[in-house]
């Protein structure tokens, strides 16, 4: 199945990760609650500007996204964090009869090569592709981490949640190839290849490696879909051969979600990698199990940029109303400075949103009763404090 050209050119994109110095943060004692995402091909070097700051491209988006967004710019301001925002929109355009983002957007994330992003709705059935998935195609943004971890001092039915689901970004389900046949019947094609499927396999094992798992779990239905999971599956394989020192395993997507429900405890130990579609489905699971989307972040990983944002979506029926939790946006922010290198602000900032969760300071999708604005009060009064412990 794999072709010694598909595998040279796979190799020359993403490189050949398999031969890294291991990370700092390789023992699970030491593991970040939010990971590190740079490796040698995404890993961001950018010099600062004439000021002292690095600058980073934001895009508030849609519904509570400038609620959320404004919230991070409150905190990076107290925390003294180096950065300038250039904020920048991307309402879609139509240019030529295809659906493109504003020049100035693509300019600004091509130029600083790390961005922020807001939430940014799409219209069911009729209307605009999804500018999410466009960002994500334009940028070659191949992989998307979302850690789930469960959060110190606030309790739901489960304690030991701490997942990282490694999603195929850039095609499977979302290739975004649908016709109608005839009339009543429609295809909608899930283009699956080895290229994309061997990029991303690479980068789970990369990410394992150096954020203290030592495991990698592909997700998969290849009972079903013989050939194109069957192809996701294989190329996993071949990358399993390059780290010897990772175990690997399968197991398929509707039996994960059961165990995982059941007892998430044993997933701790492990990266999980799959297909478009299961990741997306995967990742709002998860986050149902720690307390729900206000919690989640993610990272959209490619080779020239990178984009962080929160699994969520705009929220309409909270949007306007001081009522959206940032700590997801604010956590997605917290794997951008990782990335980017600013480990102590990073950790500046976690400790601090961890730390008023804690101690009861929260929003009301977790129970509490404070606002956007008071939450962010909050954090901010507690930068740098450690949490309780409980
Ligand atoms: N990456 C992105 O920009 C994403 C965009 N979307 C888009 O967002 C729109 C709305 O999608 P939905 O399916 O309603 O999902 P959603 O994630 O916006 O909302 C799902 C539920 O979670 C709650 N929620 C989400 N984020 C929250 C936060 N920060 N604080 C408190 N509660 C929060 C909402 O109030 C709602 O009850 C759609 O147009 C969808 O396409 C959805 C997911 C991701
Ligand atoms: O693009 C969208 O509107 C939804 C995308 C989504 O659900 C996700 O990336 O998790
Ligand atoms: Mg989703």
């Amino acid at each position: 199945m794999f072709t010694p050209i598909a595998r040279r050119a796979a190799q020359k994109q993403i490189g050949n990760i398999a031969s890294l110095p291991r990370s700092l943060h390789t023992s699970p004692v030491s593991r970040l609650a939010m990971p590190v995402t740079s490796s040698p091909t995404s890993a961001y070097a950018k010099e600062k500007q004439a000021n002292g700051k690095y600058l980073v491209t934001l895009i508030p988006g849609d519904g509570i996204g400038p609620e959320v967004a404004n919230s991070v710019k409150e905190i990076y301001r107290a925390a003294d964090v180096p950065i300038d925002w250039e904020e920048v929109e991307v309402t879609p355009l139509i240019r030529n009869g295809k659906q493109i983002i504003p020049d100035d957007s693509v300019a600004s994330i091509k130029k600083n090569t790390v961005a922020l992003k807001g939430p940014l709705a799409t219209p069911i059935g009729k209307g605009h592709v999804s500018m999410n998935l466009t960002l994500r195609r334009t940028f070659n943004l191949f992989a998307n981490v979302r850690p789930c971890r469960s959060i110190q001092g606030y309790k739901t039915p489960y304690d030991n949640v701490d997942t990282v689901l490694i999603r195929e970004n850039t095609e499977g389900e979302y290739s975004g190839i649908e016709h109608e046949v005839v009339d009543g019947v429609v295809q909608s094609i899930k283009l699956i290849t080895l290229e994309a499927s061997e990029r991303v396999a690479r980068y789970a094992f990369h990410h394992a490696e150096q954020n203290g798992r030592n495991k990698v779990t592909a997700v998969h239905k290849a009972n079903i879909m013989k050939m194109s999971d069957g192809m996701f599956l294989h190329a996993c394989r071949q990358v399993a051969k390059e780290y010897p020192h990772i175990e690997y395993d399968e197991d398929l997507l509707d039996r994960a979600c059961l165990r995982i429900v059941q007892d998430p405890a044993p997933y701790a130990d492990r990266v999980m990698v799959m297909p478009n579609l299961y990741g997306d489905i995967l990742s709002d699971m998860c986050a149902g199990l720690i307390g729900g989307l206000g919690l989640t972040p993610s990272g959209n990983i490619g080779k020239d940029a990178s984009l962080f944002e929160a699994v969520h979506g705009t929220a309409p029926m909270i949007a306007g109303k001081d009522m959206a939790n940032p700590t997801a946006l604010l956590l997605s922010s917290i794997m951008m400075l990782r990335h980017m290198s600013l480990f102590e602000h990073a950790d500046k900032i976690e400790s601090g949103v961890f730390s008023a969760i804690a101690h009861g300071e929260r929003t009301g999708d977790l129970g509490g009763k404070h606002g956007t604005k008071a939450f962010t009060e909050s954090i901010i009064k507690r930068l740098g404090e450690k949490p309780p412990s409980q």
